[in-house]
C-alpha cells in the first residue's frame, strides 16, 4: 500500500522510506525539504556523522548542494561512484584481494578509461589465445561496454550481453576477465570497478559496513530507478541495520539500461518496515502536457498543480529538422527553445546546424586510423586529434572534458608540457575563426609552423591528400560533450532538467506510436516520456512525415498539426 503524499509533506525521518513520484512532482524538492527536517530533528547526527545523499549525475549534486544552502556541510551529496570511492576503495584499498592483482600503488582515483595500446592488446590476445583477431578498435568497444553484473548464482562477472566484435569474430567469454585483470595491474580502475571493488569489500569485511552505518546514520538516494543491482546489493546491505534508507523515484524514468539499470529495480526494493509513498502531482507542465503524459503512462496519473491552461502540443511535419525547428521557433517568438533528441548525432548536428544526413560521426576517429603507419604520424595525429576535442570541448565550456584531452597531448607530470599545451589552446581558440571553415590540412599547418615544431612535415601522399580533403568543422562536429550544457540536448542529458519550451525530435513517424499505446516495459518508451515531461509551457513534436490515420489519431488526443 502506498500512502499519497505531496511535495511539502514532512515524514518520520525514523523510518525508511520509498517515494515513488512522476515528473515535475517535486521530488528534489522533497527530499531537500526531508534532508532538512532530518537536520533539524535528528540527535543522531553530528561532526563525524552525516546524511548520505546519492545522487545520478555531478549536475545533480550540484542543484542540492546549493539548494541545501549552508545546511550542506552536514550532508555528503555524492554520486555513488565518488561515494564509494572515497568512503569504501579508498579507504580500504590494502583489503582488496591481491589474488585480483590490482596494483593499488599505482591507483589513482578512478574514471571512464580503458587499457588499450598495440602491446597490451597483443598481450591481451596471447593470455587468451585469440591471435586470429584482428579488429583492435571493436575489441576496444566491447571493453568498453563490459560491465560487472550478477550472473544466476548471485556471482559478480564481468561480460557484456553481446561478446561479438563489428568484424562478426566472438570475443571468448572468460577474456573479458583477463582483460580486468591485466588494466588492474597498471592501476587503472574504470568507474565501474568502484562498484565491484566496494562490493567485494563491504562483502567480506563486516566491519566496513559497520563504519558506514555510524558515520551515515541516514542514506538517501534520489533517481533510484537509475540504481544498478550492485549498488542495491550495497544498499540493502547498509539499510540491514541503524542506518535509515530512503529511496525516492519514478520507475518511468528508467532510461539506463545499459549502465545495468532495471525497470523493475524501483518497484522490488523492500527493506523491513519500509513505507510506501507517491506524490501525484505534477508542478511543472501546463494542464495539457499532463494531459498528454498520462496518456502514456498508467501506474500513476498526474494532477496539474499549476493550473495553468497553455496551448494545445504541436506536431510539427517537417521533411528535415531545421525548417521544423524554424515553425517551432516562429511559434515561441523570441523565447527560447531546447530540442531533445535521443541520438547524440542529432543533438550535435542541430547545435551546429548541419542536416543529420551531412553528419560523419568516424571522420575523427578515421584521422587516427588513416594517419598511423609510424610513431611520428601516430604522434602528430595525437596532437591534431587532441588539439581538436580540446577547442570543441572548450567551446561548450566543458572546462575539465577539454582539459582531459589536452593531458593526451603532453606526457603525465610534465608541468612545462601542460603549460605549453595550456598556451597552445589559447592560441588556437583566438584563431577560431580563420581555421573552422578550411581544411584539416590547414589546422596541421597552424600546429606545425607555429605550436609543435616537431611534429613531422606532410609529404605528398596518401595522408597528406587525405588531410587536405577534410574541412575542420566536420571534425569538430564529432567532438561529443560528456555533459551537454547548450539548448540542443540529448534526452539522456536532459533528465532531471526543465525548460519553457521543449521541441522533442522523432526521427521516424513510427515513433509516433509512443502517444497512440502505452508501453512503459519498453525503455524507448521510457526515453521519450523522460523528453516530453521537460516541458513547462509548450511541447513541440517534430516528425519527417504523418499519415492521415496517426495524424487523425494524434489530434484526437489533443494534438495541434501545424
Ligand atoms: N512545493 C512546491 N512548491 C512550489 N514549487 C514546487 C514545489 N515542489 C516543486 N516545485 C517546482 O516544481 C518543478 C518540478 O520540481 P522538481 O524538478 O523537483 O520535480 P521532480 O519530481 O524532481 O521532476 P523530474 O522527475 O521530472 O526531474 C520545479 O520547478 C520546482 O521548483
Amino acid at each position: 500500500m502506498s500512502v499519497v503524499i505531496n511535495s511539502d509533506s514532512v515524514l518520520d525521518i525514523e523510518q525508511h522510506f520509498k517515494v515513488a513520484a512522476g515528473p515535475g512532482a517535486g521530488k528534489t524538492h522533497w527530499l531537500v525539504n526531508h534532508i532538512r527536517n532530518t537536520l533539524h530533528k535528528s540527535g543522531r547526527l553530528g561532526k563525524t556523522r552525516k546524511i548520505a545523499c546519492i545522487t545520478y549525475t555531478n549536475t545533480a549534486v550540484e542543484a542540492i548542494t546549493r539548494r541545501l544552502g549552508p545546511s550542506a556541510i552536514q550532508v555528503e551529496v555524492s554520486t555513488i561512484h565518488a561515494f564509494l570511492y572515497k568512503h569504501v576503495v579508498k579507504p580500504y584499498i590494502m583489503f582488496i584481494d591481491p589474488a585480483y592483482g590490482l596494483d593499488v600503488s599505482s591507483v589513482d582515483g578512478h574514471d571512464d578509461k580503458i587499457a588499450s595500446g598495440y602491446q597490451f592488446l597483443a598481450d591481451w590476445k596471447n593470455a587468451t589465445k585469440q591471435t586470429a583477431l584482428r579488429d583492435d578498435a571493436a575489441i576496444l568497444e566491447a571493453f568498453k561496454s563490459a560491465r560487472w553484473r550478477f550472473d544466476a548464482s548471485g556471482i559478480l562477472v564481468v561480460e557484456p550481453d553481446y561478446p561479438r566484435t563489428s568484424s562478426g569474430y566472438s570475443i571468448k567469454k572468460p577474456s573479458y576477465r583477463v582483460y580486468k585483470s591485466m588494466a588492474w595491474q597498471k592501476g587503472i580502475m574504470h568507474h565501474d570497478d568502484v562498484l565491484f571493488f566496494s562490493y567485494d569489500l563491504i562483502k567480506n569485511n563486516s566491519s566496513i559496513v559497520d563504519i558506514l552505518r555510524a558515520k551515515f546514520p541516514y542514506f538517501f538516494i534520489d533517481e533510484f530507478q537509475d540504481t544498478n543491482p550492485i549498488q542495491v546489493a550495497i544498499l540493502k546491505l547498509i539499510g540491514e541495520s541503524d542506518t535509515i534508507v530512503g529511496i525516492i523515484g519514478d520507475k518511468a524514468q528508467s532510461i539506463y539500461a545499459f549502465q545495468g539499470a532495471k525497470y523493475d529495480t524501483f518497484d522490488s526494493f523492500n527493506l523491513v518496515n519500509m513505507e510506501s509513498y507517491t506524490i501525484e502531482d505534477n508542478r511543472r507542465s501546463t494542464d495539457e502536457i499532463v494531459g498528454i503524459l498520462n496518456l502514456t503512462r498508467s501506474d500513476i496519473s498526474q494532477s496539474s498543480i499549476r493550473g495553468a491552461s497553455g496551448i494545445a502540443p504541436n506536431v510539427v511535419v517537417a521533411g528535415d529538422f531545421m525548417s521544423g525547428l524554424i515553425k517551432c521557433q516562429v511559434a515561441c517568438g523570441d523565447e527560447e527553445l531546447h530540442t531533445l533528441s535521443y541520438a547524440n548525432k542529432v543533438a550535435n548536428s542541430l547545435k551546429r546546424s548541419l542536416s543529420p544526413d551531412s553528419f560523419d560521426s568516424k571522420a575523427l576517429d578515421e584521422l587516427l586510423k588513416k594517419d598511423a603507419p609510424s610513431s611520428a604520424n601516430k604522434y602528430r595525429s595525437r596532437i591534431i586529434y587532441n588539439f581538436i576535442v580540446a577547442i570543441e570541448l572548450i567551446r561548450e565550456q566543458k572546462f575539465a572534458d577539454a582539459f582531459k584531452a589536452l593531458s593526451k597531448i603532453y606526457k603525465k607530470g610534465d608541468a612545462d608540457g601542460k603549460k605549453k599545451s595550456l598556451n597552445d589552446l589559447l592560441v588556437l581558440l583566438g584563431r577560431y575563426e580563420s581555421f573552422k571553415n578550411d581544411s584539416l590540412y590547414n589546422f596541421y599547418l597552424i600546429i606545425k609552423d607555429e605550436l609543435f615544431y616537431d611534429v613531422s612535415v606532410l609529404r605528398m601522399g596518401g595522408v597528406k591528400t587525405y588531410y587536405e580533403s577534410k574541412v575542420y568543422s566536420d571534425m569538430a562536429s564529432c567532438v561529443i560533450a560528456t555533459e551537454e550544457n547548450g539548448l540542443c540536448k540529448t534526452i539522456h542529458k536532459a533528465k532531471g532538467d526543465e525548460f519553457d519550451n521543449v521541441v522533442v525530435i522523432f526521427e521516424k513517424e513510427t515513433e509516433l506510436s509512443f502517444f497512440l499505446e502505452n508501453n512503459m516495459e519498453r525503455e524507448e518508451h521510457r526515453i521519450k516520456y523522460v523528453a516530453i515531461s521537460r516541458a513547462k509551457n509548450r511541447l513541440f513534436i517534430i516528425t519527417p512525415n504523418l499519415g492521415e490515420k496517426n495524424k487523425q489519431g494524434l489530434m484526437s488526443l489533443g494534438f495541434a498539426i501545424i
